[in-house]
């Protein structure tokens, strides 16, 4: 059984004294920084000039060139962009690394794929929550949590995990459940995660669905309705109880179309083709692949960012949504 562990396993006064530099304000960076100073930690922002200093500066925040943050700390979390990583951490991070010092992560991706080799005097740790940032700051605000994931890929100072977990506690994750992994076992799960189900799988299912009922002459609105915006409150459903929650709220013949046609959806062709995409994630293909596309200033992720914003179904999702009440801008 994998280990876990909740707010009483956790020490705080373990950062007591201790300066923690968030390099980036971006999703996670944001997210985690307001956490951990509502927490009490001492807690300033690395980053270059730009829109996110700005924001930072706003929410009230110390902020320094990243070199300059790396010598204010004695922890280093690292929330830029993965494919970034490397490049500011060889010119700005590591040239100002000290003996007993602690890295962090959020992700494993550059630790796992060798884009970054620390060096064997410092801590390294990983404390990834399991859900976006705004989610990490809008559960903390609400008094509860996002899980996240610990793990020690260097314990220097013998005092990794305890410096984790109480990080963990101050972005609100002890208060649901912090389960210990490894950099490896957290990269390629999430990875997969996000690729084949949560982001990948669903956007591509939602697609198919929205495109058959369409093709076939329905109105796009109303297939708008039925494949994307219900798809939350079934969701929902599943979050709070698993399948049987959600199937005791559907009718039976839902539940019946639901038992017998959904695997016809999703059938052996789709199991191999996820089997591929978790193959590509371990043997590190998909991780090379990223990195070349990004050294070539990335025509396939920006063609097929454009070609999905420009989906008929982004269109008219916007629209629907107008009609709305709930979803006007406060
Ligand atoms: N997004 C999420 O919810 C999750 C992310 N993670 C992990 O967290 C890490 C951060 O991801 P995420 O929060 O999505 O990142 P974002 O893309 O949201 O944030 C990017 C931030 O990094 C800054 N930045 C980018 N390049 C540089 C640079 N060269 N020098 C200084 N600052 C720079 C940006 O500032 P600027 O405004 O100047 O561009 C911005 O503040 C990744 O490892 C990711 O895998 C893990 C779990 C969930
Ligand atoms: C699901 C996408 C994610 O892994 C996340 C929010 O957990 C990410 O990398 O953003
Ligand atoms: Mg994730
Ligand atoms: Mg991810």
């Amino acid at each position: 059984m994998v280990q876990k562990y909740y707010e009483s396993d956790a020490d705080p006064r373990v950062l007591e004294g201790k300066t923690i530099a968030v390099v980036g304000y971006g999703s996670q960076g944001r997210g985690q920084a307001l956490n951990l100073r509502d927490s009490g930690h001492r807690v300033v922002i690395g980053l270059r000039p730009g829109g996110s200093w700005q924001k930072a500066s706003e929410d009230g925040f110390d902020v320094y060139p990243v070199a300059e943050a790396v010598k204010l700390a004695d922890i280093i979390q690292i929330l830029l962009p993965d494919e970034h990583q490397g490049a500011v951490y060889r010119t700005e991070i590591l040239p100002n690394l000290v003996s007993n010092n602690c890295l962090m992560f959020s992700h494993g991706f550059n630790i796992h794929y060798g884009q970054i080799v620390p060096p064997p005097d410092i801590d390294v740790i990983m404390v990834a929550p399991k859900g976006p940032g705004h989610m990490v700051r809008r559960t903390y605000e609400e008094g509860k949590g996002v899980p996240a994931l610990i793990a020690i890929h260097q314990n220097y100072t013998g005092k990794a995990k305890a410096i984790a977990l109480a990080y963990a506690q101050g972005i609100g994750a002890t208060r649901a459940v912090v389960l210990e992994t490894t950099f490896a076992e957290e990269t390629e799960t999430d990875l997969f995660g996000e690729q084949a189900v949560l982001c990948g799988g669903v956007t591509s299912l939602i697609k198919a669905g929205f495109e058959t009922l369409v093709n076939a002459g329905y109105d796009p609105e109303m297939a708008y309705l039925e494949v994307l915006h219900e798809l939350k409150l079934i969701v929902d459903l599943i979050y709070e109880g698993g399948f049987t929650t959600m199937r005791d709220s559907i009718s039976n013949t839902a539940k019946y179309g639901d038992l017998t046609r959904g695997p016809r959806v999703i059938g052996p062709e789709v199991y191999m083709a996820m089997e591929e995409v978790l193959e590509e994630i371990q043997n590190g293909e998909f991780a090379r692949e990223w990195m070349l596309e990004n050294l070539v200033n990335r025509p396939v992720f920006n063609a097929l960012t454009r070609a999905d914003e420009e989906h008929l179904i982004e269109q008219v999702g916007a629209e629907v949504r107008d009609l709305m009440p709930q979803f006007k801008k406060k």
